[in-house]
Formats: structure tokens, C-alpha cells, sequence
């Protein structure tokens, strides 16, 4: 029997297009009832619209007002926490907005549901809190923090907290990919910030089953890395203008406020005591108090020789690649069929 037969779920963030792929990730299983909970009423509604589906109930509310969570909570069982403010440029700009919804919004969730007895709760995060040098990752890198530190306090039968870390998703709303479809649509050219950075590349739906097997077998604290291919900017501009015909010119814009070369999933830190479950690591939680003294501490000898897990030493995809992969996406081969039938 699943553990989510006739169970509750709330999303936070449930507009967004991860809270979007993990809700039809549930939509047809025995779950009892899907909660969204997100700030907009637009965006609710035209849910409302599509889904017509009376399993789904909606609330309004801002994760930064514990008040409105908790209105969401009575009688959940399971939470997946995708609320975020997540745009690197206009958090650089507006860092405590990122706070107050990454930081204190996700503590806010964490009390109400320790509070309200929720079993589970798997928090969204970005490799962008590894070795973060933007305000978005540093939050969401304090955020991370406040997760294991939560996660310590409570007994793993009352509430299990517990966290996924991604790159980027391929075709989530206000990214590269629709940005460079439009682009093409419009006439205009690809704007390519620098051709040498280089993404980790991940479907949504490869993402949704590393949030079903968290909440099936996560221990409390656990971080779990989704492991990805990537490719440069460069390739990935290339393969989407060759979908379309190829025509399109490529600008140089140069880097944005806050951008890195490239992504780290996993620092040299984490990897040295993660576990390889195959399609993703597992970070175990560190278990120790504050007492360090009783400790008996050894040092690890290999931390100089290992690696961080990032974009630019994973596998590297070329641009027969990266399309065959885009094309696998239901958004990119409609809007190719579309195109090629103009
Ligand atoms: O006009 C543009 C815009 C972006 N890029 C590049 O495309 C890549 C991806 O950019 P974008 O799709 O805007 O995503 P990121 O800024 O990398 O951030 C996304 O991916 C993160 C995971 O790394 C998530 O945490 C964030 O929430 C999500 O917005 C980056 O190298 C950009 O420099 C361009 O070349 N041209």
C-alpha cells in the first residue's frame, strides 16, 4: 500500500512550475487531498480552470505570515515546500525580500507543521545554495541550514524534515529556454550572457521522483542531490536556434548581477560523506550537539584530493544532445512542431 493513500498533501508554491509537476505527479495516485497554498489568486484560479479536479483545494496565503500556513495545515500529512523567491538578478537587488521568504518563510512552515503534527516535509532547494556567492543562494543556503538544524529538534515519528537540492529545471517558468523560444518567435536574437558557462540540465518530471522517494524513505536531515547532466550556454543557445531552423543570431550580453561560471550540486564537504544511491546522493545529517569535546574527532585525509560535484566536471552534454534531450519536453516539441508548421 502506498504511503499516500488517502493522505493529504500540501504544496507551498504550488503555482510555481515545480509545485505544478509535483501535484500532477500525485493527481492520479490514491492520494486523499492536494493542497496548494501560493500568494496569487490569478494564478490559483487559472488552476482551478485547468484542473477541474475536486481532489485539489486551494489557499491563499504568503509563506511569511505564519498565520496563513497555519490555515492551510489542519489535517495535512505531507508537505513539499517549493515556495522561494528565486530569480538570481532581482534578489541581488532585493536580498532581504529573500530573506523573509526563503529564510524566515521557511521556518515559518517548519514551526507550523511541527505544530500541527504534519509527518513529512520535503523542502526544495537549488545548487545554487552550494558555496552561494548570490543573495538567492545564500538564502536558500540559510534556509538549508534551518532545515537540519529543525530537523534535529524533532523525533522522526512526530515530523521527518528533510530537503531535495536541483539544478536547473529545464523550461521552469522565467527561464533560458522558453526565453530563447520567444526570442526566436519574436525575430529577435538570443541574448547569451557568457558562452563558457555552463547549467546542469534536468527534466521536471526526472525531479519529481526524487520528492516521492524522499518522502518514502528520507531519515530526518537528509539531503538528497539529484545528479544531472549539464552543458554550456553556448551548446544549449546552439541546439534550441538549430530546432528552429537554425536562423537566428546569437548576442553576447554578458554575465548578469550575482551569476557564477558554473554550479556546484555537491561541495568537496558534503561528497565526502554522501552516500551514491544511483540516480542521486544522499547527504546523511550531522547527528553531533553542541558538546563537540566528547567527541573523538579524526581528520580525513582525503578531503584535499576530492572534488565538488558541479556543472562543469559532470557529464557533459554536446548539442545533438542537449536536443534530443529539449526534445523530449513536451513545451519544446510543440512549440518545434508549431514552428516547423508555420
Ligand atoms: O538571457 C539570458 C538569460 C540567461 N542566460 C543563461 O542561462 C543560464 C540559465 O539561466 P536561467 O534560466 O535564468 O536560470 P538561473 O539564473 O541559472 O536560475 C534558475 O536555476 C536555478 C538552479 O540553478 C534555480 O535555483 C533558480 O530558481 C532558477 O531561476 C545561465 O547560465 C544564464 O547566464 C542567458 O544566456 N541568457
Amino acid at each position: 500500500m502506498s504511503i499516500f493513500q488517502n493522505k493529504t498533501l500540501l504544496i507551498t508554491g504550488g503555482t510555481g512550475s515545480f509545485g505544478n509537476a509535483v501535484l500532477r505527479g500525485f493527481l492520479d495516485t490514491d492520494i486523499g487531498e492536494i493542497r496548494i497554498f501560493s500568494r496569487d489568486e490569478k494564478k490559483q484560479d487559472d488552476m482551478r480552470k485547468l484542473y477541474k479536479n475536486d481532489k485539489i483545494k486551494f489557499f491563499l496565503g504568503d509563506v511569511r505570515d505564519i498565520a496563513s500556513v497555519k490555515n492551510a495545515m489542519y489535517g495535512v500529512d505531507y508537505i513539499f515546500h517549493a515556495s522561494a523567491l528565486k530569480q538570481v538578478p532581482s534578489c541581488e537587488f532585493f536580498p532581504l525580500e529573500a530573506v523573509k521568504t526563503n529564510v524566515l518563510g521557511t521556518d515559518n512552515v517548519l514551526t507550523a507543521a511541527i505544530d500541527c503534527g504534519v509527518k513529512r516535509i520535503v523542502c526544495l532547494s537549488t545548487d545554487k545554495a552550494a558555496y552561494p556567492i548570490n543573495a538567492m543562494g545564500i538564502s536558500k543556503a540559510m534556509m538549508e541550514k534551518v532545515i537540519t538544524a529543525k530537523a534535529r529538534t524533532v523525533p522522526a515519528e512526530h515530523t521527518t524534515i528533510t530537503c531535495t537540492r536541483y539544478g536547473n529545471v529545464m523550461c521552469s517558468r522565467g527561464s533560458v529556454i522558453p526565453l530563447f523560444i520567444d526570442q526566436i518567435k519574436e525575430g529577435r536574437p538570443l541574448t547569451v550572457t557568457d558562452p563558457n558557462m555552463t547549467r546542469f540540465l534536468m527534466s521536471l518530471d526526472e525531479a519529481v521522483q526524487l520528492v516521492v522517494f524522499a518522502f518514502e524513505h528520507a531519515d530526518p536531515g537528509d539531503l538528497f542531490i539529484q545528479k544531472a547532466p549539464a552543458c554550456t550556454i553556448h551548446d544549449l543557445a546552439q541546439a534550441v536556434n538549430e530546432l528552429f531552423g537554425g536562423t537566428s543570431e546569437v548576442r553576447i550580453i554578458g554575465t548578469r548581477h550575482g551569476e557564477k561560471l558554473y554550479e556546484t550540486l555537491m561541495t568537496t564537504e558534503e561528497k565526502i560523506k554522501s552516500v551514491d544511491e544511483g540516480n542521486y546522493y544522499r547527504i546523511p545529517v550531522d547527528r553531533r550537539d553542541l558538546n563537540y569535546d566528547k567527541y573523538f574527532v579524526e581528520g580525513n585525509p582525503e578531503v584535499e584530493s576530492i572534488e565538488p560535484y558541479t556543472s562543469h566536471n559532470t557529464k557533459r552534454l554536446n548539442v545533438e544532445e542537449v536536443k534530443e534531450k529539449l526534445m523530449t519536453l513536451e513545451y519544446v516539441s510543440n512549440e518545434v512542431k508549431a514552428w516547423r508548421s508555420r
